[in-house]
């Protein structure tokens, strides 16, 4: 398979760590154009599909170094809608979103968080980092998936216009066909429209640079996971496994679950009941797959080098797990090798691709199952997302919760 080296090249310019690129003209023709330092390391060790064993990598909630500590107690003003849907659009196939209709209003954490500026000066001379209002008064920024808009654009436009460079992609991973996986577990394949994917990135993007979006988590003693995350509805602490209200690691409270995202979770698991309905006779397919209104999301964003180790999402409430009530995954940008199984062994476990747009839902019998994420695949996501929100190389993963 062959894929332009122009979106290659782009994301080389642009990525905030190393990225492989095999063509030493391309890389000639940027180091002597000044794009590149000669320093930079082009061979990743991780960004290779074909360098990834299966199962290398999966770790179970990762190592450490040391967690970043915030201060800002800010609670987030952002609500439902704020981001500027049409309310109703959103999750409709096919259906256009007017962004411009609305935007976010004031900020009253701003003045909250203004109340300790001088502290947090103090404080970040020593290292600490602290949410985006107290960056606006140089503090450390929030994590931001998306690329600043005005860089270096008149080089990349004419990267992005040398067609003639193309390479070879070495093992094109076999895509998984839509259906039912096992008994509670579905995976519908390019779902999400990609009007829809822009919003969604546009969404997490905007929040995830707000009071409570993303920062990497980690443990106490050290280690941290291989992605950013951000939560909606309720923070989940992966060093107490606890949902709450407010996230340890500053005392922000998690921005609400866009409308429009739950939407388009309810009816894709309406879609999910009749892709099961044409398979399987069932008086009741909600015996196989319950439905679902989540109260809480779990926004990753994995770099081209994220991971996430073999487990089982195990910390909603006792009567939601008991009710089998589904975790439903969107999956947004480059597409990533997802391996599960029912034992928490990566030899046993079954390994699909899931590529930008797809949704994957487990729930009834499936709750429990063991999953993971063994790697990202480079250079893997639409064009056309790209083009249009910058994403960051790497990708953004969504999953809804019941508590
Ligand atoms: O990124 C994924 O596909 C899975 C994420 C996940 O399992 C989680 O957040 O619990
Ligand atoms: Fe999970």
């Amino acid at each position: 398979m062959y894929r332009p080296i122009t979106a290659k090249v782009f994301r080389l310019l642009t990525s905030p760590e190393p990225v492989l690129f095999n063509s030493r003209q391309i890389s000639s023709w940027l180091l002597s154009a000044g794009k590149m330092s000669s320093g930079k390391d082009s061979t990743s060790e991780d960004s290779s599909p074909s360098a990834v064993k299966r199962g290398a990598g999966i770790r179970s909630r990762p190592s450490p170094d040391h967690i970043d500590r915030r201060e800002c107690k800010c609670a987030p003003e952002t609500s439902n809608n704020s981001l500027g849907f049409n309310r109703g659009s959103f999750g409709k196939r096919r259906s256009r979103i007017d962004l411009r209709s609305e935007q976010r209003t004031g900020d009253s954490n701003s003045s909250k968080c203004q109340k300790n500026i001088r502290a947090r000066v103090e404080r970040s001379k020593s290292g600490q980092s602290y949410c985006k209002h107290a960056a606006s008064a140089n503090h450390v920024k929030a994590f931001d998936i998306c690329l600043p808009s005005s860089s270096d654009s008149a080089g990349l436009k004419s990267l992005l216009e040398m067609e003639e460079f193309q390479e070879n992609v070495e093992d094109p991973i076999e895509e998984t066909r839509q259906g039912v996986l096992q008994p509670g577990m579905v995976l519908l394949k390019h779902y999400i429209s990609l009007n829809d994917q822009i919003e969604i990135v546009k969404s997490c993007r905007e929040l995830g640079l707000g009071p409570g979006g993303f920062y990497t988590p980690g443990y106490k003693y050290g280690a941290k996971l291989r992605l950013q995350m951000m939560c909606l509805g309720l923070n989940w602490d992966p060093e107490t496994r606890k949902y709450e209200d407010r996230r340890p690691i500053d005392g922000c409270k998690p921005p609400s679950i866009p409308h429009e995202f739950n939407q388009l979770v309810e009816t894709a698991i309406q879609d999910a009941h009749a892709l099961i309905r044409k398979d399987i006779p069932l008086s009741n397919v909600e015996d196989m797959l319950p439905a679902m209104s989540p109260d809480i999301c779990i926004v990753n964003f994995y770099t081209t080098s994220g991971r996430l180790g073999l487990h089982q999402d195990r910390d909603e409430s006792r009567d939601s797990l008991d009710k089998g009530l589904p975790v439903v995954s969107f999956s947004v940008g480059d597409s990533a090798e997802f391996l599960y199984g029912n034992q928490r062994d990566v030899n046993k476990a079954d390994n699909i691709v899931l590529e930008s747009g797809d949704v994957l839902i487990f729930g009834g019998k499936s709750r429990h199952v063991f999953h993971g994420v063994t790697s990202i695949i480079p250079n893997s996501a639409p064009k056309a997302l790209i083009e249009e929100t910058g994403l960051c190389p790497g990708r953004l993963n969504l999953t809804f919760r019941r508590y």
